[in-house]
């Protein structure tokens, strides 16, 4: 076949038959063209001059084997077929591969975000991957844009970095961060949008910039370009390419580029089925098929080509003839400056060779701020959050009065007549199962949306679980507290409870600790059901027993002994025999019954004796709905911990750590002297691209 025949000014670069000119692939030029593109959302050249810290990472990797868990009893599945490969800093790297090749799942396990089941050798910078260490230094952007949507940019990329940022930077510090990587990525214009209206492109951009704000030496980022339009697409590759030429080691996966897409890319990996195909420059893809006897056909894009071919478009012996080709990623042969580099074979898991950057590893914590620090800024991201999502806000509030009112108007003073007793006993248990079916369902529907931000975001060392958990308790309290306040006041009163202050307030703490229990076993649910349909249906299931066991219905006279255990680990029991300790006990004597002849629950007593339910334990049942409180809510934290893999990583003192400058040291256990101080504090603000001015300004803080 006649390829790479024509001059390469006539012949399209994007086909087979091109012969690329070289220099389209050499960082300079890409660079000059990075300065020079000018697509629409960009108002401004890219210019960035927060340059990540000296020390280059090279990734390499040996015999990695990833096995997912199918299940209890059905084995697992191995998706990662002993694959090697080697990622050099300073360049753009794609894995590509058909869809299910195992992209995504490598760049997990590379960047740490999979650990369980996976087994090989990562090293880094030629030394086995310590995972805490390498998530000080690299990032992970999803393929789902995780942003907060009712934030504007500016706010979000605030809150990044009043958490990524050690304390060191005051706000003008971090506001001039913020506005050169917003202006870097052509997002100035959109600074005061809010992120849910931002279009793909520029959400994308949005979760890069968020990421860049602690000027990370790797990124890694599962399908930047999936959902965007060509130009959208081309704009986001180069600024990879641009944040690669700076230093930084980018790896990214992508389906199916284009070639114009395909020519920016310094090195390519292309898996299927778990293996690899190709590992080397762009630019050599075309010689390397040459080489295997499966030549590129004339105008076909050769990334179109390798993904037909790693697809078994042309028969799976190719796909093996390509493997045994590239030795599943172990040649190095289609390397650019190939006889240069080391032999990947001989890769060395030395601990003698140079560590990651000493920036953060002095720190024991993996976030760089205090908790304190961690837990304000997210709780006040949080409270901003309830504010502009007035919708749900007041749809709780209006569900909460309404309901209120229906049961008022249904059960109307039916507390004050004798007659009425059981009527006034079905309201109470309705009572329970409003507050708690309508706290609980909403937690399990909200929660996992908050997950996959909860997940990203800690990945990222933002903040810690711990942060995250008492954050989430403490922000809903205001409207879950108020509408339950609402709620109960609206029934207690037009329902004809009794008008003392003590039996009142007993009816509405009882209440208020129903509604914060069921919203703990929402994020118990939350936390072990991965989807929102099993959580909606597991919610119920979860309170069915607890009604079982309430008392209600069954009294606990009939229950049989072997289930009365049942009666002890019900919460809706101690809150159902509390709610009638304060209507019914507190020495209430008798109970008027003006319309009847015969009142048969004239006396409460006899009322309380008929379903077996103690006048006098309402304070017991408020003590033992404040310890199922505790419990529950700290099996939430740990089932959260356990369920999704986040856990606060190693840090045993997190609390008043900071990564640079003098109050770090100071925290560290390993206190530095002034002299070390300064030079700390210098080599942070460099690590972290801060400019002159910045390390000035840091270097005085270190001897105030
Ligand atoms: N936890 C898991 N359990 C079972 N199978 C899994 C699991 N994770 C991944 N897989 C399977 O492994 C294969 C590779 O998945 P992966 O998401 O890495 O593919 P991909 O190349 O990124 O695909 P796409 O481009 O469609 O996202 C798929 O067949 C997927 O079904």
């Amino acid at each position: 076949m006649a390829r790479r025949g024509g001059s390469a000014e006539a012949a399209s670069p994007i086909s087979c038959i091109a012969e690329r000119p070289k220099a389209s692939f050499r960082m300079a030029d890409d660079q000059e063209q990075i300065d020079h593109v000018e697509l629409k959302p960009v108002t401004k050249p890219m210019t960035y001059t927060r340059l990540p810290a000296t020390e280059p990472v090279e990734i390499r990797f040996q015999d990695l084997q990833y096995r997912a868990n199918l299940g209890i009893g059905k084995g697992t599945k191995e998706i990662l077929h002993n694959v090697h490969g080697r990622f050099l800093p300073s360049q753009l790297v794609a894995i590509m591969g058909p869809s299910g090749a195992g992209k995504s799942t490598l760049l997990d396990v590379l960047s740490g975000y999979r650990i369980t089941g996976v087994r090989g050798v990562v090293t880094v910078n030629g030394r086995e991957r310590d995972l805490e260490e390498f998530r000080r230094v690299s990032c992970y952007i999803t393929q789902d844009d995780r942003l907060q949507p009712l934030l504007t940019v500016r706010e979000n990329m605030k809150v990044a970095a009043d958490l990524k940022l050690s304390a060191k930077y005051n706000d003008q510090d971090k506001y001039a961060v913020i506005e050169e990587i917003l202006s870097m990525l052509g997002l100035s214009d959109s600074a005061n949008t809010r992120a849910g209206r931002l279009s793909g492109g520029q959400k994308k951009r949005l979760s890069i910039a968020l990421e860049l704000v602690n000027n990370p030496l790797v990124m890694f980022l599962d399908e930047p370009t999936t959902g965007l339009d060509s130009a959208s697409c081309l704009l986001c590759i180069k600024l990879m390419k641009l944040l690669a030429s700076q230093g930084r080691t980018v790896v990214c996966t992508i389906h199916q580029p284009s070639a114009s897409l395909f020519q920016n890319f310094d090195h390519v990996y292309v898996l299927a089925e778990g293996q690899c195909l190709y590992q080397g420059s762009a630019e050599k893809v075309v010689p390397y098929l040459e080489s295997v006897s499966l030549p590129c056909p004339m105008y076909h894009n050769p990334a179109d080509y390798i993904i037909e071919l790693a697809c078994g478009d042309y028969g799976k012996d190719k796909i093996t003839r390509l493997v045994n080709a590239t030795i599943n990623g172990r040649s190095i042969e289609w390397f650019n400056d190939a006889e240069n580099l080391p032999p990947t074979t001989h890769v060395e898991v030395s601990h003698r060779s140079p560590r990651l950057p000493g920036r953060m590893r002095c720190n024991l914590s993996l976030q760089e701020t205090t908790q304190i620090n961690q837990l304000l800024v997210i709780m006040n991201r949080g409270f901003t959050k309830v504010k502009r999502d007035s919708t749900l806000t007041y749809m709780r509030l209006v569900a909460n009065i309404v309901t209120g009112f229906m049961l008022g108007v249904l059960y109307f003073q039916s507390g004050v007549d004798g007659a009425r007793v059981l009527d006034n006993y079905n309201l109470l248990f309705s009572i329970l199962i409003h507050h708690s079916m309508s706290t609980m369902m909403l937690t399990i529907l909200t929660f996992p949306m908050e997950m996959n931000i909860l997940i990203k975001e800690h990945f990222n060392r933002w903040y810690s679980l711990k942060s995250y958990y008492i954050m989430v308790n403490i922000v809903d309290i205001p409207v879950a507290g108020g509408c339950c306040i609402i709620f109960t006041t609206v029934v207690y009163f037009m329902t004809g409870q009794p008008y003392t202050l003590q039996r009142f307030m007993t009816f509405m703490i009882l209440s208020l600790l129903v509604v914060f229990i069921a919203q703990s076993l929402g994020y118990i649910v939350g936390a072990v059901f991965n989807s929102v349909v099993n959580g909606t249906f597991a919610g119920p299931i979860l309170i069915v027993p607890m009604m079982m066991f309430s008392g209600f219905g069954v009294n606990f006279r009939d229950i049989p002994s072997y289930l009365r255990w049942g009666t002890h680990l019900s919460f809706l029991r101690y809150s159902l025999e509390g709610y009638v300790g304060a209507i019914y006990g507190m020495n209430r004597t008798t109970l008027p019954c003006e319309e009847q002849l015969y009142c048969h629950y004239k006396y409460p007593s006899k009322f309380l004796e008929d379903i077996a339910m103690r006048p006098d334990v309402y304070e017991d049942c408020i003590i033992f709905l404040m310890l199922m409180l505790v419990l529950i809510k700290a099996a939430a934290y740990y089932l959260l911990r356990l369920e999704k893999g986040i856990s606060d990583g190693g840090a045993p003192e997190e609390v008043g750590s900071e990564t640079s400058g003098c109050g770090a040291a100071s925290r560290r256990t390993t206190e530095l002297p002034p002299e070390r101080c300064e030079r700390f504090v210098l080599r942070s603000s460099v690590s972290l691209g801060a400019s002159d001015q910045l390390r000035r300004v840091l270097a005085k803080k270190c001897f105030q």
